[in-house]
């Protein structure tokens, strides 16, 4: 066919094709309605599946050269802008989800570890209105025991004899308290009470009625509370560490007219204020141990087997009573033996020596642990009583908790995916707006947007420039014998073979039709023709696979600097081009050869 340089019919005829790849291209994109209706330029345009204003397809029947610039320049537009908007919004999407996740993510957190403190206190006070509510009980009794049968005219009149005898009338003084006190003592024993002890008022023991044969000891210095009730003449109670047993013990002065003629203990041990509240702590198991120095500083040697070191801290002795005897009433034994490094976290709050809890997870559950401080009669801490329960409030706080977290992350997450998809659509839709389907060279909006970088680059270090118009020759010929396909594919292999002999910084687009454009960078136009020629060449001596050989022309013009745009230095190439055609094609010729 003969070749039309500048006429509509030319134009129509290139861009029905190159209109068919860009509706190829806006197949998969969302291009609005309003645009095509607009666009009076576009020919014609059949639409199905519209949706909401955008068009899911568009077929493009016929297609104007302009519209094909027009809808080009639209892509990259788009691509661009919405490349820019994209990474603003990200950015400012991101810095906002990131504060406002942080911020939602530290108050459920802050609120979840103050969920767990008032568990603790809420545990700590509920054993310790327990722990108060056994004392009170035994306190009340001791003291009706106290009032009843012990500060009674006998007791008080042997004492008085006792307090100046001598050890022999001391002896026989102390049988006949015993016998005289010995259903006190048991009916004391059947309420759990272990100790009825009198001292003297010069601080020896006079009669331990669970040791009756050990007497005589000195005990102000290791029984502070004996000490003070004998000095201030008043009620003293406490937990104690004792010589033989710790305890918890109510001690009495007994005065006759103000004089102090003995004091007199009525005390329990901790195996049984444990062993009473077990039985009321129905889910959770108590441990008594007591610090190592307290009982150290107190305890006969002899009696250091009652004690064994605990598992649940160094420093701190079991008291081998305690733990036997509520033992059967423990409900994780081997569990906290086993499993005791986890309370190493706990290590300096014990040593604050305060009320305190903790959450530990062992074996896949969650356990509370309450150390509640028991203090002596003068309110130092000396001992813990430890409570560990199965804590399934926890579970269910940590799970909500979990949720919400968790549902903070999959929104997060979710945003991220939505953005990264539309990262990629972006990506995507920027090269396709820059690349030829059917070929995946550059098009022609991609080739201007490198030529004048080039150009200006081109300017500025006062080089040279030069682009090549390449056609193929007799085209229709080949589309018309072995049809469109394998025209389609003769471009593509075309395209190879053109790329292939340039070099990296050269470009080579598809200009439209079989019609490509080459431009080379710092190259005038002698040396642009040879690289032409030598392409005109290869594709000549190439065998096209179906078609065999074919032959290209090309037009070399070299880029001015009175060149305004791109248009004036293609028209160059373009005659250039044109003229090789008409003087017998495979050929390549320059515009100054003209
Ligand atoms: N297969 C295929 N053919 C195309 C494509 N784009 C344009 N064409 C065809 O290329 C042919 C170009 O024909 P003409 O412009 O008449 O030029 P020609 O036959 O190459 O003849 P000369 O250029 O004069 O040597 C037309 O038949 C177009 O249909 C395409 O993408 N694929």
């Amino acid at each position: 066919m003969r070749f039309f340089a500048h006429s509509r019919e030319r134009s129509f005829l290139k861009c029905e094709k190159v209109g068919a790849n860009f509706a190829r291209q806006f197949n998969t994109f969302p291009v609005r309605l309003r645009y095509a209706r607009n666009a009076n330029y576009v020919g014609k345009f059949a639409t199905w599946q519209g949706h909401k204003g955008h068009l899911n397809c568009l077929k493009f029947n016929s297609f104007s050269r302009k519209c094909v610039k027009r809808l080009g320049d639209w892509m990259e537009r788009y691509a661009r802008n919405s490349g820019r908007l994209l990474a603003k919004g990200v950015i400012l999407f991101a810095l906002v989800l990131t504060a406002l996740v942080g911020t939602i993510t530290t108050s459920v957190i802050r609120e979840f570890e103050q969920e767990k403190q008032r568990d603790i206190d809420a545990g700590l006070a509920s054993l310790g209105a327990k722990i108060t509510s056994r004392v009170d009980t035994y306190r009340i009794f001791s003291h009706f025991v106290y009032v009843e049968t012990i500060h009674t005219e006998p007791v008080v009149a042997l004492l008085r004899q006792a307090k100046d005898a001598d050890t022999a009338a001391q002896q026989a003084l102390r049988e006949q308290l015993y016998l005289k006190l010995q259903p006190t003592f048991e009916r004391l024993q059947q309420h759990d009470f272990r100790q009825l002890h009198f001292h003297l008022p010069n601080g020896e023991s006079f009669l331990r009625f669970h040791r009756p044969d050990k007497f005589g000891d000195y005990l102000f210095d290791v029984r502070e509370t004996v000490r003070r009730a004998s000095t201030e003449r008043r009620f003293i109670e406490g937990f104690e560490e004792g010589r033989i047993f710790n305890g918890y013990r109510f001690v009495y002065p007994i005065l006759d007219d103000g004089e102090l003629l003995a004091t007199v203990e009525v005390s329990i041990s901790m195996a049984t204020l444990v062993r009473s509240l077990l039985e009321i702590y129905h889910d959770a198991d108590l441990y008594f141990m007591i610090r190592k120095d307290v009982v150290q500083e107190k305890l006969f040697d002899d009696e250091l087997s009652n004690y064994s070191q605990s598992f649940i801290a160094t420093d701190y002795l079991f008291d081998n009573e305690v733990y036997g005897d509520a033992m059967p009433l423990i409900k994780y034994p081997y569990l906290l033996h086993q499993h005791a490094h986890v309370l190493d976290a706990i290590a300096p709050q014990l040593a604050s020596g305060s009320n305190f809890g903790h959450f530990a997870t062992l074996e896949g559950k969650t356990y509370r642990f309450l150390f509640f401080a028991i203090t002596n009669h003068l309110d130092e801490q000396v001992a813990y009583l430890v409570s560990v329960e199965q804590s399934n409030n926890l579970d269910v706080i940590s799970n909500a908790y979990t949720g919400v977290i968790g549902l903070i992350v999959l929104v997060t997450l979710l945003v991220f995916l939505i953005l990264a998809v539309q990262e990629r659509n972006r990506r995507r839709l920027k090269l396709l707006a820059a690349t030829d389907t059917l070929t995946k060279l550059s098009n022609r909006n991609r080739f201007i947007h490198v030529f004048s970088r080039e150009s200006q680059k081109c300017q500025r270090n006062d080089e040279n420039l030069v682009v090549a118009m390449i056609d193929i020759d007799h085209f229709k010929r080949v589309n018309d014998t072995y049809g469109h396909n394998v025209g389609d594919e003769v471009l593509r292999e075309l395209s190879l073979l053109i790329r292939r002999h340039l070099k990296g910084t050269d470009t080579v687009a598809r200009w439209g039709g079989e019609e490509f454009v080459c431009l080379l960078p710092e190259t005038n136009e002698p040396q642009g023709l040879r690289v032409a020629d030598k392409i005109r060449r290869q594709v000549a001596a190439h065998k096209f696979e179906v078609v065999g050989r074919i032959t290209i022309s090309i037009g070399v013009a070299q880029y001015q600097r009175d060149d305004h745009n791109i248009d004036a230095v293609i028209e160059r190439a373009d005659k250039a081009l044109y003229r090789a055609k008409q003087t017998g094609r495979n050929k390549v010729l320059g515009w100054h050869e003209l």
